[in-house]
């Protein structure tokens, strides 16, 4: 057993550990990074990065399939083996880490492979060495798939996001667990690789967290688009016979060739330690402060924070710890949470919903707007389905919730995120000029009205 001594020890590196042990090397601090698994997270392997390249797969397709309504006649032949190969040979590198590995150790970070876990203050064991750090701990270790309790689940083959985003081919039917983002987005990617599609949600609506305009008008965008979707469906077994899934709901029994389980994720903080410092690690998160501190020495960011599972998160957050540990002016924490679910249509979202404005007391003001009936939605044609809702708080006169969902719906919300950031009165929003033919141009009809 050796013991070296640091500044800062980063356990896990999810993209904000990645960038945080980067960031602390550069400025002179000691930093050892500890990584069970790829350098990097689950984002670029597993996560966002091979999910969007098969979103914009399947959504080339989908714009193929729109062709005989705008531009005569296209014959599309669905084909996963492209995009298997962008994920194996463009994303990840065959699931190899090497060039992330490099990358820190030319930032002069020291990188020890292996699980990494709190044995006492300011010290981590890996592989039996131990690594004390003066300033303290950081922890990243993101989450892994959350597997509901459900009779008979557990002994099947089911895939999770893993083995969805390293499938070469798509599967000829699937049931989908779970109507939230990695559901959505990957039910509707398979099916339009031709995977005959069925997701069933627990909850009232899919996409629970965000407006239920959003909810409903993906509900039937899917549906339309030939998936099946159940929610408020409870699943009460599920088997596999060596050849194919049986999903058991009440009376109906769902089979598939594939199962894939979305039903939210699991923190990893139960086993790294945390007992031996006093820090309870049972729930679903790590309480921090804004400067992501849990306790003295011990910091937290990414998914584990607790403060939205995203990776801008974690990147916003990573930066926050490092001005923590370096002593560094921290400015206060953006309240606005942008989020976009990249289904097509893609739903962007940023600030709070109607409910959570109305949860805090607000008198809000709610519009919507019908992005297909906009000048750029009757232009775009096939595809043009959408919404724009504000929330607005009338006392202080400015949005403090949008949503927009629509083509490009992620990039439209952009300027309201900035609105919503930066509290623009909507007196001011009204008198600015909005580029015509635009999506972003239906945020102005959205607007209320002056009083
Ligand atoms: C299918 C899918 C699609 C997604 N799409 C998006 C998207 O489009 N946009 C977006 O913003 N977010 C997306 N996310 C969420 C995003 O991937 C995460 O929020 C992001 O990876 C940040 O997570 P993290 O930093 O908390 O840690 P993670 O990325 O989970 O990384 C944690 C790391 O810690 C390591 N680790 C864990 N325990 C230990 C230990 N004891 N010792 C050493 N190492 C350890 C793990 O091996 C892992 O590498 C998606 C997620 C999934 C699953
Ligand atoms: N585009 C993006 O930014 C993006 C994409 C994917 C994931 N993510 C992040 O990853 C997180 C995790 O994604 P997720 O979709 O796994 O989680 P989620 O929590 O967003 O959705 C999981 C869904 O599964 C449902 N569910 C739970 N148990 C169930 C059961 N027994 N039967 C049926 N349904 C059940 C839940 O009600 C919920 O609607 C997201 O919340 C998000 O933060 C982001």
């Amino acid at each position: 057993m050796s013991e070296t001594s640091c500044d800062v020890v980063v356990v896990g590196l999810g993209p904000g550990g990645e960038a945080l042990a980067t960031r602390l090397a550069g400025a002179g601090l000691s930093v050892v990074a500890v990584e069970a698994e790829l350098v990097g997270g689950e984002c670029p392997y597993w996560g966002c990065i091979p999910s969007k390249m098969m979103i914009r797969a399947a959504n080339a397709l989908a714009e193929a399939r729109r062709v005989d309504q705008v531009a005569g006649h296209a014959d599309v032949q669905a084909d996963f083996a492209p995009v298997a190969k962008r994920i194996r040979e463009e994303a990840t590198d065959d699931w190899d880490d090497t060039v992330a590995v490099e990358r820190l150790l030319k930032a002069n970070v020291t990188f020890v492979r292996g699980r990494g876990r709190i044995v006492a203050d300011r010290t981590v064991e890996v592989d039996g060495d131990r690594y004390v750090a003066s300033r303290g701990v950081v922890l990243n270790t993101g989450t892994t798939a959350a597997v509901p309790p459900i009779d008979g689940l557990a002994d099947t083959p089911f895939w999770t996001n893993r083995e969805a985003v390293s499938a070469t081919e798509a599967p000829s039917s699937l049931v989908v667990i779970g109507g939230g983002a990695i559901g959505l987005e990957l039910a509707q990617t398979f099916a339009r690789f031709g995977s005959d599609v069925v997701v069933l949600e627990v909850a009232p609506r899919i996409l629970g967290p965000e407006e239920p305009e959003a909810s409903v008008l993906l509900t039937d965008l899917l549906t339309s688009e030939g998936l099946t979707v159940h929610a408020g469906i409870s699943i009460d077994g599920v088997a596999h016979d060596g050849d194919r899934f049986h999903v058991t709901c009440g009376d109906q029994t769902f089979e598939a060739e594939q199962l894939l389980v979305a039903a939210g994720r699991k923190p990893r903080i139960a086993d790294i330690g945390l007992d031996t410092i006093g820090v309870d690690g049972s729930g679903r998160s790590l309480e921090v402060d804004d400067d992501q501190r849990v306790a003295d020495g011990l910091w937290a960011i990414g998914d584990i924070a607790g403060r939205g599972a995203f990776t801008h998160v974690s990147m916003y957050q990573a930066e926050r710890a490092a001005r923590s540990i370096l002593g560094e002016d921290q400015p206060p924490y953006d309240p606005t949470f942008p989020r976009v679910t990249f289904t097509d249509p893609e739903v962007g979202a940023v600030g709070l919903t109607e409910q959570q404005a109305r949860d805090r007391g607000m008198n809000v003001e709610v519009t919507t707007s019908d992005i297909a009936a906009s000048s750029r939605g009757f232009v775009h044609g096939p595809g043009h389905e959408g919404l724009v809702k504000l929330v607005v708080d009338t006392d202080r006169d400015v949005v403090v919730g949008a949503t927009v969902v629509g083509p490009s719906g992620g990039e439209t919300v952009s300027g309201l995120a900035v609105a919503v950031r930066a509290e623009v009165p909507v007196s001011t929003l009204r008198n600015s000029i909005y580029a015509y033919p635009t999506f972003w141009r239906a945020i102005e009809s959205t607007l209320p009205k002056p009083s």
